[in-house]
């Protein structure tokens, strides 16, 4: 499914105009990378317009770049008209909780998925975008095998978000990045056969 132009590794694409409705194989196949992607600029954009409220940016670019170079299969990416208005950067982890090894490794063929990132384009907030990317995102991960869940670590304010979309809190993570401290979260993919049948895996 990861698509390469000019010898790159993107984000898979989706177009969602009707958000609510799950793709099946047959349409996500007919979504096709717009030519002349700018993947550069999803890179700028990660800089200037998809960091946080606290003003960081959560991954750096060789971040990034790393983990769209190492599993681009667990990265997801919204565009419109051609220009990427949210995204999702994930990784292979393969202990119970996160560490700060797992911001910047990626561990293959585990049952763990390390949500890094989810950022809406700052002009693209509040609208629905991030719950409807991460809940097609979770869907998609559902469909692949041996996955059995997500992890991410977010700020106290961001909890009720996650929890509305399914997550459970772990308690306080012992990452600290920039002496900002963060709630670990857990969303369970196993055991939704039914889900799994009824989503067009
Ligand atoms: C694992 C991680 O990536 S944690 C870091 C999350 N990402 C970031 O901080 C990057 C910058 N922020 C963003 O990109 C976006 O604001 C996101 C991803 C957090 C939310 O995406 P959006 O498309 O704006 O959210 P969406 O419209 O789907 O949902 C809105 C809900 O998000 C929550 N929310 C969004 N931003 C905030 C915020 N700054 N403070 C508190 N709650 C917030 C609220 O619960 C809100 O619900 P409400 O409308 O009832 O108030």
């Amino acid at each position: 499914m990861t698509q390469k132009v000019s010898g790159s590794p993107f984000l898979k694409p989706f177009f969602l105009k009707t958000p609510v409705r799950v793709a099946s194989p047959l349409q996500q196949r007919r979504h096709t990378l717009p030519s002349g992607f700018p993947f550069l600029e999803l890179i700028r954009k990660c800089r200037i317009s998809f960091v946080s409220v606290s003003g960081v940016c959560p991954l750096t670019l060789d971040e990034v770049l790393n983990f769209l170079g190492q599993c681009p299969e667990l990265s997801l990416g919204w565009f419109e008209e051609g220009q990427l208005v949210a995204f999702i950067i994930g990784s292979g982890w393969d202990k119970e909780r996160l560490s700060q090894k797992a911001m910047t490794q990626h561990v293959p063929d585990t049952p763990t998925v390390h949500i890094h990132v989810l950022s809406v384009h700052r002009h693209c907030r509040q609208q629905g975008k991030g719950s409807i990317l991460l809940w097609r995102y979770l869907q998609y991960l559902r469909c692949m095998p041996g996955l059995r869940r997500a992890l991410l670590i977010c700020e106290d304010f961001l909890v009720p978000f996650y929890r509305k979309a399914g997550f459970k809190e772990k308690g306080p993570s012992e990452i600290s990045v920039s002496n900002m401290q963060f709630q670990e979260m857990e969303y369970a993919l196993g055991g939704q056969a039914y889900a799994r049948r009824n989503s067009g895996c």
